[in-house]
């Protein structure tokens, strides 16, 4: 009997939360993704590295259906998320996009209020069964994007107020406001300082406990500081995949090897 638990048991330690398989993305005839095949585990932070335009933006917006927003882009493969297929007829991408959140490049604050800002989500979504609940959202979500202290006093002052890294948080808090389980971040510190910066990977580290999180960066130290997974993403092609601390000491592919010792890219 026992014999019979203890696989099973592993199996379930390593089960992915994301699992994409021979994704294709056409826009019009360029073939920006080909035949990526993944598995991202929960509660990690996956990098996506590589040079410009080999698709790993494309690739990411693949994990929340952002690309139907694009006319020309086409989608094929699959994708799972927890075991379902995302771009299953039946599922609502307004809902997905809740359950799978978005930080973008440029910190994005609805022109609202702090409070406006975290709150306009669990509105949207029902959340709250009332005003108390609404704030208590509101507050646990600045508190968990550790922006709580810096904005408690000034919550209906408008968002765009605040600096630039700031508002990066303020964003993670408007994502995390909904509850979800996996945050899409989208080269998110590209647009800050080292000190914010520094904030918004200390950010990351902690957010790891609760929700899986993929970052497509530029920076190698910033994959290396905060991430356990990085996959190399090349002529939109997915390289090699792997343990960080292997991709960037020990790579398997000479493309990998070449971009990050700085060869090209
Ligand atoms: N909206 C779009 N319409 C047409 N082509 C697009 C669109 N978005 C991306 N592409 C093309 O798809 C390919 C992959 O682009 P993508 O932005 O995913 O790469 P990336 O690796 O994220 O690049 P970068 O690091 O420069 O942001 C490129 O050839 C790009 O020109």
């Amino acid at each position: 009997m026992n014999q019979m638990t203890k696989p099973e048991k592993v199996a379930a330690m390593n089960e992915a939360k994301i699992s994409a398989e021979k994704v294709q993305v056409f826009y019009g005839d360029t073939h920006a993704i080909k035949d990526v095949s993944i598995r991202i585990e929960e509660k990690t932070v996956t990098a996506f590295i590589g040079p410009s335009g080999c698709g790993k933006s494309t690739f990411l917006r693949c994990i929340n259906r952002m690309n139907d927003t694009i006319d020309v882009c086409r989608v094929e493969g699959n994708i799972l998320i927890d075991g379902e297929d995302i771009y299953d007829p039946k599922v609502d991408p307004v809902q997905l996009r809740a359950k799978v959140g978005m930080v973008f490049q440029k910190p994005n604050p609805f022109p609202k209020s702090i409070f406006d800002n975290i709150a306009y989500g669990p509105r949207i979504h029902g959340l709250a069964r009332n005003k108390a609940a609404l704030e208590e959202i509101v507050a646990s979500s600045l508190q968990k994007a550790g922006l709580w202290n810096e904005v408690k006093d000034r919550l209906d002052e408008p968002g765009t107020g605040l600096s630039g890294g700031q508002q990066q948080r303020l964003c993670i808090a408007r994502a995390i406001a909904v509850s979800p389980e996996v945050i899409l971040m989208d080269e998110p510190c590209s647009a800050l300082d080292p000190i914010a910066t520094a904030k918004v990977e200390e950010l990351i580290d902690e957010l790891r406990e609760n929700y899986t999180i993929v970052i497509v960066t530029h920076s190698m130290q910033q994959a290396a500081r905060v991430s356990q997974r990085t996959a190399f993403f090349h002529l939109g092609n997915l390289v090699e995949e792997g343990a960080t601390n292997d991709i960037f000491t020990n790579p398997r592919d000479k493309r990998t090897q070449d971009y990050i010792t700085g060869r090209f890219g």
